[in-house]
């Protein structure tokens, strides 16, 4: 479970967010809202790569202000630009390294690895350079690192953009089947319809906070 309370954040001059108070605990939970209105840094506060100028943050009860090497362990992110993420020469090398790290035996990470990748349909590439991959089989090797370790809560920041129709559905089906609780920024409004809730940010603040088709059309009203 994920809750703020009154979360303010500045950021030189700027108030980015403006007292956000939610508790989220549904499965999959939106994050929708202009340009520049505060969503990635909403995301960012989920596993204390930022932290709130006044109010708490707290994740399975832990506050991010203090238990944040905790909470980065459980709380897996996924970046829009792949590229700041993928760390090693090879797909497979990428997604070994983060288990690697855990210190699980060589032949567990290997069939880990394999399992993810053949389920992420990037089992073809395991030996390829990450940096020939498009743009859209990057943005899946990033979730694949980042799945691979299982983390309790995932908070993906725009995961879709670079991929075509096909593999955003095929993200859209990886949502709908990950156990974990998954908080999604997004520009994709399609790739919310069977969300659980949706949030819409306006200016830092919360301005809308229901399901998808009610949250959606708030968010149109809006834009129009
Ligand atoms: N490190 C920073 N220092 C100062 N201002 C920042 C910093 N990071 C973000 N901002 C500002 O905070 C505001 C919110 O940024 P944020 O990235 O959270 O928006 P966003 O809703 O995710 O936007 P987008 O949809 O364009 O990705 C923007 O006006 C941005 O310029």
């Amino acid at each position: 479970m994920i809750r703020l309370t009154d979360v303010h954040v500045r950021l030189g001059q700027r108030e980015v967010l403006r007292g956000v108070t939610v508790t989220l605990t549904e499965r999959r939970v939106g994050v929708i809202g202009a340009n520049g209105s505060g969503k990635s840094t909403l995301a960012r506060l989920l596993n204390g790569l930022v932290l709130p100028s006044s109010g708490t943050v707290t994740v399975s009860g832990l506050d991010t202000r203090r238990h944040a090497a905790r909470i980065r362990r459980g709380v897996g992110f996924l970046f829009t630009d792949p590229d700041a993420q993928i760390v090693m020469p090879t797909v497979a090398e990428d997604v070994a390294f983060s288990l690697r790290r855990k210190g699980l035996p060589r032949e567990e990470t290997e069939r880990r690895v394999r399992e993810t990748l053949e389920r992420y349909g990037l089992a073809d590439h395991a030996d390829h350079p990450a940096h020939h991959l498009s743009g859209g089989q990057k943005q899946l090797l990033a979730l694949c690192s980042v799945l691979v370790l299982e983390p309790e809560i995932l908070v993906m920041d725009e995961p879709t953009t670079l991929l075509d129709l096909r593999h955003s559905r095929q993200v859209a089906g990886v949502l709908r089947t990950l156990p974990q609780q998954v908080v999604v920024v997004t520009h994709d409004l399609a790739l919310l319809e069977d969300f659980d809730r949706v949030l819409v940010v306006d200016q830092g603040r919360v301005v809308a906070d229901a399901d998808p088709a009610t949250a959606i059309g708030h968010y149109r009203k809006m834009m129009a």
